[in-house]
């Protein structure tokens, strides 16, 4: 089996009598995407800050290594095997896109001439040159994430950590931050995504660990998460309170919103449990304005490991 380019055993942190990490274990193969999901406050910007060497684990952790080396021993050498972007873009606003770009060429030692050949490629593959040489402070939040991108591979690095890189990005930005991670991983580099979007994990990852409570709750590639969790069911809904009812009474086992008039309903989305489903309501007289399959998702799994905290997602009902 190849090295692996993250592995961390026990990984523990503390704030105070706050225990956030209490032994986690990760493996990230090389050249792969890894996403660790997680509701707010789980602790995924931690395990971010101590991979990334920014701030240190508690002593009674477990041994860390980083691209072959030993986060104990050799964090130099793994901050300059790595590219980190947080959640907080590291892009000055006052300056162009180009001097972002050298200031990054600076701290990693190029030559000028080398700085500004790699300024420029890098502006190019991330759509930036046309706007290269106006103040930051003018760019979409799109073009800022690319930049904050573009400034970490300046290093060439070979791991890339990203903090929710598409938090707050419009669908069109999110799905060009997703090709650029892509080709980052055809390129052979290895990419440590935390996300809350669990469409992001489902579209990019090879394997997701979901962190909770302190621990990894499950680890698995999406499709083996997916069978985790029996979370198939057919929505019914209803605009006529009435007819809601009638079908609550008539179908007693489902789960009701009266809000939404909305009945959930346990089922694999055969055509059999359909078909016997539709028999019952006609056979009940009742009759539904809408009628939703929803087969597992991410979203099922998250929710079921993490005691229903909500995070955002798109649904992935199927109308009928
Ligand atoms: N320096 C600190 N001192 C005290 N508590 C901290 C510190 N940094 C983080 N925490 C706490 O640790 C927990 C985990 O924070 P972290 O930022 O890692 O979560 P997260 O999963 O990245 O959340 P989000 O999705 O909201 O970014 C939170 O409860 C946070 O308040």
């Amino acid at each position: 089996m190849p090295r692996p380019a993250i592995s961390a055993h026990g990984l523990r942190k503390s704030y105070g009598d706050r225990t956030v990490l209490d032994g986690v274990d990760l493996t990230v193969p090389e050249g792969t995407v890894f996403s660790l999901l997680g509701p707010n406050g789980a602790g995924k910007t931690t395990v971010v800050k101590i991979l990334s060497t920014l701030i240190s684990a508690d002593p009674d952790s477990g041994p860390v290594h980083i691209g072959g080396h030993d986060l104990g021993t050799e964090a130099q050498a793994i901050r300059g095997a790595i590219g980190v972007t947080g959640q907080f873009s590291a892009v000055d606003g006052l300056i162009t896109g180009t001097e972002n770009m050298l200031l990054m060429a600076d701290l990693h030692h190029l030559g000028k001439r080398e700085g500004r050949a790699v300024a420029a490629e890098l502006l190019e593959r991330f759509d930036l040159a046309d706007v290269a040489d106006k103040p930051a402070a003018t760019y979409s939040g799109g073009m800022k994430r690319r930049l904050d991108i573009a400034m970490t591979l300046v290093g060439s690095p070979r791991i890339i950590f990203l903090d929710e890189p598409t938090t707050g990005l419009d669908p069109r930005s999110r799905h060009t931050m997703w090709q650029i991670i892509r080709e980052l991983v055809t390129g052979g580099v290895t990419v440590f995504l935390t996300t809350q979007y669990l469409e992001e994990a489902d579209e990019l990852a090879d394997r997701i660990a979901v962190l909770h409570h302190g621990t990894i709750a499950a680890e698995g590639t999406a499709e083996e998460l997916k069978r985790l969790v029996p979370g198939g069911h057919v929505r019914l809904r209803f605009t006529d309170p009435a007819a809601y009812r009638a079908a609550v009474t008539a179908l007693g086992e489902g789960t009701r919103d009266d809000e939404s008039l909305s009945l959930r309903l346990p089922s694999d989305g055969s055509q059999r449990e359909l078909r016997s489903l539709l028999d019952w309501l006609d056979s009940a007289g009742v009759e539904a304005d809408e009628l939703t399959v929803h087969t597992p998702d991410l979203d099922d799994v998250f929710l079921a490991l993490t005691d229903g905290t909500r995070v955002p997602h798109q649904s992935k009902e199927t109308a009928r």
